[in-house]
């Protein structure tokens, strides 16, 4: 079948946007009445400029209004610009490294256990506990560590989250994702992002590790984005594109390192996706997610991906399957508990291919930046 051109849908080769011309409308001042209105009540005398005088005061209140909602909701954000350099600043005092690559510690990642783990094996680790820490939320996922670890992988200067904020813990998206703006503005220019998650591919297997090709922001369908509310320009656009999330070059490189480090057979690639949780789904829900294109579910990651795309981050992301999302009724349930086994079993495999991806991401960048 031939592929429909948009503009010979109606049968006319000629639908050039630049050549439409649009209907005259009626505009409306906000107050109810239009321009068109406002002209043909105008009269000569007092009544007009009473007429006027209301109107400009009506609209003056409304700017005022909006003003104060702005301001109430950056209060209820909590943050601003300002505010999370003053907790770069804090961390940057106290630290002599400067993070290229920041990286956060799914399930089985070092977000729970320590010994093994990718955070605990950093070189000349700095540990900060997140209630240290101005401006910083608390991790209360049971376990978590909740502390930012400063320091080296395979010579690359790295700051690590071990423990992540997620949305239901009760914290609003934003707030999950304040790290990510504080990393930026410690220097950090590659986001590493990795979770645990349930596998819907029906290819894919307990153990393997998923390379993040995509995602798709189901909670962003409902309206929730870690961008919503007012755009501060300084951490970037207010309509950022997110075609490109997940760099290309990364993720030929991930491919390229799980064949030098034969582990190959268990690397995959696919697209993720977030639900709010704590739930695990319904069969429906698994049945939907399927269709609609995803490989694998999980609680985190795409929120933390929008912020860092938005302000400009170079981004690689990795989920662990931990459990296979059997869209039967008569099948074992999930659980968290398999969740944590499956993250503990793959610890050794993961800090070795993660260390190894930073330092090629490290390599990659430096060479960049190079005249
Ligand atoms: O922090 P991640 O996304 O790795 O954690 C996943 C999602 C839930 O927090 C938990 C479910 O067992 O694992
Ligand atoms: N939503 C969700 N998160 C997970 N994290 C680990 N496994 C799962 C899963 O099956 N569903």
């Amino acid at each position: 079948m031939a592929p429909i051109n948009a503009f010979e849908v109606n049968g006319s080769k000629d639908f050039s946007p630049a050549k439409k011309t649009l209907p005259e409308v009626e505009l409306e001042n906000g107050n109810g009445s239009s321009a068109k209105r406002q002209k043909d009540k105008r009269s000569p005398g007092i009544f007009f400029d009473i007429f006027i005088d209301v109107t400009r005061d009506r609209q003056s209140e409304k700017e005022k209004e909006i003003e104060r909602e702005k301001g109430d909701s950056l209060r209820e954000r909590g943050y601003s610009y300002e505010t999370l350099l003053e907790t770069a600043n804090y961390l940057l005092s106290r630290t002599s490294i400067r993070p290229q690559i920041g990286i956060i510690c799914g399930s089985g990642m070092g977000s729970y256990w320590k010994e093994g783990s990718l955070a605990e094996n950093i070189e000349d680790a700095e540990r900060f506990p997140y209630e240290e820490i101005p401006n910083f939320p608390v991790s209360t996922v049971e376990g978590h560590h909740g502390q930012l670890v400063f320091g080296k992988i395979s010579g690359a200067p790295v700051v690590a989250m071990q423990g992540r904020f997620h949305y239901y813990e009760g914290y609003p998206l934003w707030k999950c994702c304040l790290p990510v703006r504080v990393m930026k503005l410690l220097g950090v220019q590659t986001l590493i992002a990795t979770n645990a998650a349930g596998g819907l591919n029906p290819e894919f297997r307990v153990g393997d590790l998923m390379i993040v090709k995509d995602h798709i922001n189901m909670m962003g369908f409902a309206g929730n984005n870690p961008l919503h509310g007012p755009n501060d320009e300084r951490f970037g656009p207010r309509f950022p594109p997110m075609s490109k999330a997940y760099d290309y070059e990364f993720r030929n490189i991930a491919k390229e390192v799980a064949k030098e480090l034969k582990i190959d057979d268990i690397v995959r690639e696919g697209v993720y996706t977030c639900l709010g949780g704590p739930n695990f789904e319904t069969v429906a829900e698994l049945n939907m997610l399927k269709l609609v294109g995803c490989d694998a579910v999980g609680m985190s990651t795409v929120h933390e991906v929008i912020t860092a795309r938005h302000c400009n981050m170079k981004v690689f992301g990795m989920s662990l399957i931990t459990n296979e999302c059997v869209v039967c009724y008569n099948s074992d349930e999930a659980n968290h508990e398999e969740v944590l086994d499956v993250g503990r079993m793959r610890q050794e495999v993961l800090r070795k291919y993660l260390s190894t991806l930073v330092k090629r991401f490290a390599q990659l960048s430096s060479a960049e930046v190079q005249p």
